[in-house]
Formats: structure tokens, C-alpha cells, sequence
């Protein structure tokens, strides 16, 4: 594998409060990686160390191949990264446009370079309209378009995402979402993102769950539902009675909520054999897959097997 990122025994520590426990992972260069966690996980914590904001404690943290270390300024790491924090770096005052230019000027871009660039990430976040606007004057989707953008114009091979589309409306959610994984997956840059919205896990590679500083939990989404989630059916009986009466002679546990049986179900088949055996006693039914929110639930409520 060529690991874009590789963390090692990761340990930070805020006076008596261990935040990051000695975690361990890397990320395939090219991937799309998802950090997950509830509030105080040690998300931001971990992304902050990996994008040279904050010193570690303890470990190492390799990014692009430059090994981080806290006695210079990581000049080559974060020449080669880009980043998006909840909170915008954006000047108000300037229009979009400028406020991208300046900042990919501090990289040191030629003129030529900076304009390529600019054609580049205009085309991703479709700036055309918003480009002449002042950074003030934009709706949440737009200024996301533009944080994006910035952290974008000198073209670095990791993007960090720090809940990108939290608080925008769904259709923007969408736009930007769409915008993210065809970079990514058009120019092979690594995407790392921590996210509340599990809809969003289901594309990612590689999926690591953080509790309390620790990883409880990584694999592919598919790997995490397998172990996490389950499949169940719902099923409406056209006489309760008969209905309970058939779940119990077949020793099928179930739960009831106004009328609807929740049975689980090993796979579609499985609720298909379940089906044909009850078929007359049935009025409805449905399947129900199970998500990735009901495997970060899971992971909550009980923790997991890293
Ligand atoms: N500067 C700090 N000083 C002391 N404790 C801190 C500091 N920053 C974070 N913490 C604590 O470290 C733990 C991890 O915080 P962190 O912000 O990394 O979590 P998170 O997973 O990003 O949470 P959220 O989803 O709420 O952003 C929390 O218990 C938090 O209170």
C-alpha cells in the first residue's frame, strides 16, 4: 500500500487529559478516508496534529512521505496538504476570487501557475458565479465552495476536511459533497474527512471510528455493516394474535411498536424464506437494510473490536 498518511502510536495528552490514546493507522494514497466519533472522540485533536496546528505528545505521524517533527516547521508537509476547518479562514472584506489568489501566493505560485491552478479549482466548485462576490456577502454553500477552493489552489496531494457540509441545507450538502469525491476521484488526491453524516461514510475506502481517544472500530463500510448492522423486517399481520402466535411457535424474536413487527433477518433471502412461510397471516411487510448510522449507534452503545 502507499500510505499517504501512517500514524503511529499517536498519544496527546492536554495537562491530565489523555485526548489520543496511541492510535495507529494509515491511509491509502488516493483514498477517500472517514474519521468518525461522537462529540470530544478526539477528531479535531487528531486532524489538528496531523495538519502540523498542534504538537503531538508522543508518536509518529508520516504525511507524503515527510515525517513530522515538531522541531522545524514542516514546511514540505504543509506544502503538500490543504485544509478546511468548521470555522472559515476567509477575509470578509475581499471577493472570493482574491481571497484565493492571496492565499495561493504564500505558496510561492508563479503567475502562471496560480492561474492554472485557479481554472482548476474554479471548475470543481463552480466559482464562475460567486468569483467577483465578496467573501461577506455569500449563503453558508457558497462560502463552503469558497473555503474549499482555497484550500485547494496550490493543487496539495491531501485534502483534511473537518465536517465540510455540517449545517448546510441538503441540497448544498449535495453539491458539495459531489464536488469533493469526483476531485477525488479524478485527481487521486487522498481526501480525509470527519463527518456526523453517516450517508456520507457509505463511499468512503476506509472508515475509522473513534471513542474516548481510542479506535473501536475500522474497516470498508460494507466490512462495518457485517459486523455492526443487521438486516430486519417489518411486518404488519392481518390479526396480531395470529401473527405473535407464528413468531412464537418459530421461536423468532421480535419487537412491536402500533402494530409493526420488527423481526432481524440474516439477509434478503432469509426474509424471503421467512415470507413465504408466514404468507397468509401477512398484510405488509419491508425490509429494511441496515446503515451506517445504525453501526456508529452500535459502536456508541456498546463499542467495537479495532
Ligand atoms: N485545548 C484543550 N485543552 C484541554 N482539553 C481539550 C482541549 N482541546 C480538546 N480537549 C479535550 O480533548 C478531548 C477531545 O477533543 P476533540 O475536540 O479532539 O474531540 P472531537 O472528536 O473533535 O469532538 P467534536 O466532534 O465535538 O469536535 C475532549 O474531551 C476535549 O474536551
Amino acid at each position: 500500500m502507499n500510505s499517504a498518511i501512517q500514524v503511529e502510536n499517536l498519544c496527546k495528552q492536554y495537562g491530565e487529559h489523555q485526548a489520543v490514546k496511541g492510535i495507529s493507522f494509515s491511509v491509502e494514497q488516493g483514498s477517500l478516508f472517514a474519521f468518525l466519533g461522537a462529540n470530544g472522540a478526539g477528531k479535531s485533536t487528531t486532524i489538528e496534529i496531523l495538519c502540523t496546528l498542534l504538537k503531538k505528545s508522543s508518536g509518529t505521524v508520516k504525511i507524503n512521505g515527510y515525517t513530522l517533527d515538531e522541531s522545524n516547521d514542516n514546511a514540505e508537509i504543509r506544502k503538500s496538504i490543504g485544509v478546511v476547518f468548521q470555522q472559515s479562514l476567509l477575509d470578509e472584506r475581499l471577493t472570493v476570487r482574491e481571497n484565493i489568489l492571496h492565499r495561493g501566493k504564500t505558496y510561492g505560485l508563479s503567475k502562471t501557475q496560480l492561474a492554472e491552478n485557479y481554472q482548476f479549482v474554479s471548475t470543481y466548485l463552480h466559482l464562475d458565479d460567486i468569483e467577483k462576490r465578496k467573501y461577506r456577502t455569500l449563503s453558508g454553500g457558497q462560502k463552503r465552495r469558497a473555503d474549499i477552493a482555497r484550500a485547494l489552489i496550490h493543487r496539495p496531494k491531501i485534502l483534511f476536511l473537518d465536517e465540510p457540509t455540517t449545517g448546510l441545507d441538503p441540497q448544498t450538502r449535495q453539491f458539495v459533497w459531489q464536488a469533493i469525491k469526483q476531485l477525488q476521484l479524478e485527481t487521486n488526491m487522498t481526501v480525509f474527512l470527519t463527518t456526523h453524516y453517516m450517508e456520507e461514510v457509505t463511499v468512503a475506502h476506509q472508515v475509522i471510528v473513534l471513542k474516548e481517544g481510542e479506535i473501536v472500530a475500522e474497516g470498508t463500510p460494507d466490512a462495518l455493516k457485517t459486523n455492526y448492522a443487521y438486516d430486519s423486517m417489518a411486518l404488519v399481520f392481518h390479526h396480531n394474535s395470529e401473527g405473535i402466535k407464528w413468531l412464537e411457535e418459530n421461536n423468532i424474536s421480535y419487537t412491536e411498536k402500533q402494530g409493526i413487527f420488527s423481526v432481524r433477518v440474516e439477509s434478503t433471502l432469509h426474509a424471503l424464506t421467512l415470507l413465504k412461510k408466514a404468507e397468509p397471516l401477512i398484510a405488509s411487510f419491508e425490509v429494511i437494510k441496515g446503515t451506517m448510522d445504525d453501526v456508529f449507534l452500535h459502536i456508541m452503545a456498546e463499542g467495537g473490536a479495532a
